[in-house]
């Protein structure tokens, strides 16, 4: 099939930008390499410590010559998508030693749960965690006796900061090891209408508590289509995870024959055998393109706008948001999962899934098929699937038709001929919408401001039932520098209550929304944000402002708005308490979220 010429015209033009910093990377990336096992050339004193606490492996690491396979997890018990790596490390060690290596833990690696943080101060070091967890495991590569590696992480930031780490050791094969998904409970919209239930105080504690326990009662990743479940899509749209292997269910025997698998795969691309594969040579533009034709058709998370910027830049390619606005343009939206729909992950994977996706978009021209994957070729191979057929992992072709039109649908009938997100531009600035989750309805407002600091002063205002006519709801000093960038998620069922009450509302903010958040238009990332002076930070109650997301308009309606001095708030409150006192540095130094909002570069 021809490729789709704005696909192709696109990752030119990402190749042409990125041409000075990615070719310097791959030659740093080139002399990386060394020869023989990486342990080999450190000192007798290094190999020793590195080989004391090997137990069983310490003869073959210090006499054999087989590649050594890193283990960095992100294994800990606050993320039920994380919790099911605690049994990770023995099954690889077993796995390395089947095939005549020996596999280390390189380091433990933090991971922040952002359901557990919503809504509370700890939010506001999630999105500086991205950049944490690639130092982190930066600190655990460091080592330095490693020939290849495997990456366990599923959630928000931590596949993003894990992919950045994976870049800069780019000369080092690595796949990412998936523990899949949580199995399904109480559905997400059961669960969203009892917390806007409780919110209208129609419900109490109790009931609320038995919902989210129901919709959350077990380990794997939470069932919504939110950024974990879009990062799984990524790392098989881009080649890092082995094929099928994102939605099978924690604690199978078919998900420990993969993580084997994967481990085994990792070892068998090192430089010490004959099919060596760097994360450099998988990671390239037209990875990150199929990456953004993913996002686009599946309606994934509006946090990759930022991540993926970060992801790309550590390997030297510079995207932009112009980038995936043109290709969410000729990018059909084929699925339809929560909060885009109501079904979960389960249902899309039994729906058909990635592999059935893969194949409509490569069949439609929209996806780059010869790219390099850690399955040992192009992305064809992702159109299979994995099946245990007795006690063996096999790969089979997967379905050619939709088993749940109403979850998936072929490129040539989808749900929407475009891409589900929706790059915001205008006299307000830049922004994003994930408008696949907004009723048609609902995706234009134009109405008077109400303007607030923070997300407390929006709940209060609702309660007290201040908001009674058509109103954009603005939350600024919520960018990068200001507080690290928070998810304002917990505005979502107060927002929708408006709604329902036939206010149209829309959310317009410099900071971000959750991947679970839908169905209320938010025009978020707002840059440049508030603290920079931005024309959010000049806005008074009663402006008029106009969010069309069929328009992707952005666009302040009350003349003379930029003309006024920009209004400067106390942010000291934010400074201080759980943690934040440490990330001072991180809110001086990041970046503007569209180009990634990193500390990194
Ligand atoms: O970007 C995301 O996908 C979210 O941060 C997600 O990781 C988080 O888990 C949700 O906010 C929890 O959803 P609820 O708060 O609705 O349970
Ligand atoms: S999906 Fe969100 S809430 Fe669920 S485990 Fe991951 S970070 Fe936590």
């Amino acid at each position: 099939m021809t490729l789709n010429d704005t696909v192709a015209r696109v990752t030119d033009r990402i190749i042409a930008r990125s041409e000075g910093p990615r070719g310097d990377y791959l030659a740093r990336m080139q002399a990386a390499r060394v020869k023989g096992p990486a342990r080999g050339h450190l000192s007798c004193s290094g190999q020793a410590h590195a080989y004391a606490g090997a137990g069983t492996d310490q003869a073959a690491l210090a006499t054999e010559k087989a590649p050594n396979l890193a283990i960095v997890t992100t294994y800990n018990d606050m993320l039920s998508a994380h919790q099911p790596f605690e049994r990770f490390p023995p099954l690889i060690r077993e796995a390395a030693r089947e095939v005549g290596a020996t596999a280390q833990v390189a380091g433990g690696v933090p991971a922040m749960c952002d359901g557990v943080t919503q809504g509370e101060p700890g939010m506001e070091l999630s999105l500086f965690s991205r950049d944490l967890i690639a130092m982190a495991t930066g600190i655990a590569m460091t080592h330095n006796t490693f020939d290849a590696a495997v990456y366990l992480g599923v959630c928000d930031k931590i596949v993003p900061g894990l992919i950045i780490a994976a870049q800069t050791f780019g000369h080092i094969p690595t796949v990412f090891l998936p523990a899949g998904p949580m199995t399904s409970g109480l559905s997400n919209e059961e669960k969203s209408q009892i917390r806007q239930k409780f919110a209208a105080g129609e419900v109490g504690r109790e009931e609320l508590m038995k919902a989210e326990m129901g919709a959350y009662h077990g380990p794997g990743t939470c069932t919504f289509y939110g950024t974990a479940n879009t990062n799984q899509m990524l790392m098989e749209f881009m080649g890092m995870h082995l094929p099928g292997t994102s939605f099978v269910t924690p604690n199978t025997e078919i998900r420990d024959a993969l993580t084997k698998a994967g481990a085994q795969r990792a070892l068998a691309h090192s430089d010490l055998g004959d099919n060596y594969l760097p994360v450099c040579d998988v990671l390239d533009e037209k990875a990150f393109v199929n990456g953004i034709i993913g996002l686009n058709a599946t309606g994934g998370s509006t946090n990759l706008l930022i991540h993926l910027v970060a992801m790309a830049r550590a390997g030297g390619i510079l995207l932009d948001w112009q980038d995936f606005s043109d290709l969410s343009e000729v990018t059909p939206l084929l699925a339809r999962v929560y909060p885009n729909g109501l079904a979960d992950v389960n249902h899309f994977h039994a729906a058909g899934g990635l592999g059935y996706m893969i194949r409509e978009l490569l069949g439609a021209g929209l996806l780059h098929a010869d790219t390099k994957t850690v399955a040992g070729g192009g992305l064809e191979l992702y159109t299979q699937e994995p099946k245990l057929k007795d006690g063996a992992l096999v790969w089979e072709e997967g379905t050619r038709h939709s088993l749940n039109e109403k979850i998936l649908r072929p490129a040539a009938d989808p749900f929407q001929p475009t891409g589900g997100l929706k790059r915001m531009s205008g006299s307000l600035g830049n922004a994003v919408m994930k408008v696949s989750a907004v009723k048609p309805e609902h995706q234009i407002v134009e109405a008077p401001v109400r303007v607030f600091h923070d997300q407390e002063e929006v709940k209060a205002a609702c309660r007290a039932q201040e908001i009674t006519e058509d109103t954009v709801v603005v939350v600024r000093f919520q960018g990068p520098k200001a507080n690290g960038m928070p998810e304002l998620h917990s505005l979502t069922p107060l927002l929708k209550n408006l709604q329902a009450r036939g206010i149209n509302v829309a959310l317009v903010t410099d900071g971000r929304m959750s991947g679970a958040s839908g169905s209320v238009p938010a025009a978020i990332h707002v840059s440049p944000e508030a603290l920079d002076g931005g024309p959010i930070s000049k806005l008074e109650d009663g402006d008029v402002l106009r969010v069309d997301a069929t328009a992707g308009e952005l666009e302040i309606k009350t003349p003379g708005v930029l003309e006024r001095d920009s209004v400067r708030v106390n942010l000291g409150a934010n400074e201080y308490g759980l943690g934040r006192e440490l990330f001072a540095q991180f809110r001086r130094s990041v970046g503007t979220a569209d180009t990634g909002a990193s500390v990194l570069f």
